[in-house]
C-alpha cells in the first residue's frame, strides 16, 4: 500500500490514500497483479497486443479495472486541466508536471497521449517492484536469527547515538552498512523483474555467451540467473550473506556490481532505480526499529493454504512464508507476519 500511494504522490502529486485509510477499497493490490501478469503477456509476445485490444473494445472493462483506470484517468484530467490554467503543479513539481514540461528529441512537446502513456507505465512500474523488495528483505532478513539481530543491532547503535533519526533521510540511511548490504543481497536474490526489457540485436547480427544471433533478434538477460554466477559472486552465491558486500576487496566488490542487474543497465536502465532505493532505505529500517517482526502460518482463507510456501528459486517448503509466482514479476503472496511495537520505540514516543 505504502508503495502504491508513493508512486501516486511522485507521478501526480496525491497518495491513493491507501495507507491513510488503511484498507485497499478500491483493489489495486490484485489488479496490479492482473496488469503484470497482462505486461507480461503482451511484453514477451507482441504479436498479442492487437488480439488483446480487440477483445477489449468488444467486451467491457471488469468493474474493478474500471474504478481504477477511472481514478488514474480523473486525476490525470483535472491536472491537464489545472495545467491549462497555468495551475501546473500541487505546490512541488511532480512527475506530471515534468512531463508536461519535457520536449521530444525534435524539440516539440510531449502530446497528451505520451503523458498519459508515461504516467502509466511509472504508476505500473514503481509500485509492485518496490514492494516485493520490502516483502523479501522481511523475509530473508527475520528468517535467519543472526543476520535479523545484527541488522536490529546497527539500527539500535545508529539511534542511540544520535547517528540517525525518523524519518531517514537517505544520508542516514547510508550510515547503515550492513541494512545496505542486506538490501543489495535482497536486489540480487530476489530481483523483482525477472528479465530485463529486451534488446534488438544489431546490423550484422552478433555473437553472445558463444552463439550467433542474427540481426533483429530480440534478447534479454535474467537478473535471477545472473545473480547467482559463482564467478562473480562467489561459491555461495545462491545464499542470503550481506557481508559478501562489506568484506569484499575493491576489485570482487566492482564485479559484483557491475553483474547486479536488477535495475537493468544501459540507456534503458529502471529510470526510477534511485527513487526504489531511496523507499526501501527510509521505510524498512523504520519498520525493523519499531517493530518485532516474525511470521506467522498461511491464513485459512488464502488461495494457497493447502500448499506449502514457495521461494523465488522455486524451492517448494513449509518453512518458506510466502508463495512467490514468477512471470515477469517475482511477486509473492500469502505473507503473513506479527508484528509487535518494541519497547524502544513505545519508549520514544512518549519521550
Ligand atoms: C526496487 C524497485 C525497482 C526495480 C527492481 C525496478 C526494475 C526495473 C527494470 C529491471 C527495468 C528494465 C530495465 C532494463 O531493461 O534495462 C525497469 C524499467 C523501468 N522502471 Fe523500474 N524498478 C524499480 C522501481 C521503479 C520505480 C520506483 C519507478 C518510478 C517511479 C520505476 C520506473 C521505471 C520505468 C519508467 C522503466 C522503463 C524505462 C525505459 O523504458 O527506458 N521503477 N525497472
Amino acid at each position: 500500500m505504502f508503495a502504491i500511494d508513493a508512486v501516486g504522490e511522485m507521478a501526480l502529486g496525491q497518495s491513493f490514500g491507501l495507507c491513510a485509510t488503511d484498507k485497499d477499497k478500491d483493489n489495486w493490490l490484485p489488479m496490479l497483479v492482473k496488469f503484470l501478469e497482462i505486461a507480461c503477456l503482451v511484453g514477451t509476445q507482441p504479436i498479442i497486443a492487437p488480439i488483446l485490444r480487440w477483445i477489449s473494445q468488444i467486451f467491457p472493462e471488469p468493474p474493478n479495472i474500471k474504478i481504477l483506470t477511472g481514478i488514474v484517468t480523473g486525476r490525470m484530467d483535472s491536472r491537464f486541466k489545472g495545467y491549462a490554467q497555468q495551475d501546473i503543479s500541487p505546490g512541488h513539481e511532480d512527475m506530471f508536471w515534468m512531463l508536461m514540461a519535457a520536449e521530444n528529441p525534435d524539440g516539440s512537446k510531449y502530446s497528451l497521449e505520451q503523458v498519459r502513456a508515461a504516467v502509466g507505465l511509472i504508476l505500473g512500474a514503481g509500485s509492485d517492484t518496490t514492494a516485493i523488495i520490502m516483502r523479501a528483505m522481511v523475509r530473508f532478513i527475520v528468517g535467519d536469527a543472526e543476520i535479523y539481530r545484527k541488522v536490529e543491532k546497527e539500527i539500535n547503535d545508529a539511534v542511540n547515538l544520535g547517528e540517525i533519526q525518523f524519518p531517514l533521510s537517505n544520508r542516514d540511511a547510508e550510515k547503515l552498512p550492513y541494512f545496505q548490504a542486506c538490501l543489495k543481497e535482497t536486489l540480487r536474490l530476489h530481483p523483482p523483474i525477472s528479465w530485463t526489457l529486451s534488446r534488438r540485436v544489431g546490423a550484422g547480427g552478433m555473437h553472445i555467451a558463444g552463439r550467433f544471433f542474427a540481426e533483429g533478434t530480440e534478447v534479454s538477460m535474467s537478473p535471477f540467473v545472473v545473480h547467482r554466477q559463482p564467478e562473480a559472486y562467489g561459491y555461495d552465491a545462491a545464499m542470503f550473506r550481506p557481508e559478501r558486500w562489506l568484506k569484499a576487496d575493491s576489485e570482487q566488490r566492482k564485479t559484483m556490481e557491475h553483474n547486479n542487474i536488477a535495475f537493468g543497465s544501459g540507456p534503458r536502465v529502471c529510470l526510477g532505480k534511485m527513487i526504489g532505493i531511496l523507499e526501501v532505505s527510509k521505510v524498512m529500517p523504520l519498520l525493523f526499529w519499531k517493530y518485532k517482526i516474525g511470521f506467522t502460518a498461511r491464513s485459512t482463507t488464502s488461495p494457497h493454504r493447502h500448499k506449502v510456501g514457495r521461494a523465488v528459486d522455486g524451492r517448494v517448503s513449509t518453512e518458506e512464508p510466502y508463495f512467490v509466482t514468477s512471470q515477469w514479476v517475482a511477486v509473492q503472496s500469502d505473507f503473513w507476519c506479527d508484528l509487535t511495537l518494541k519497547r524502544d520505540s513505545l519508549l520514544a514516543a512518549a519521550a
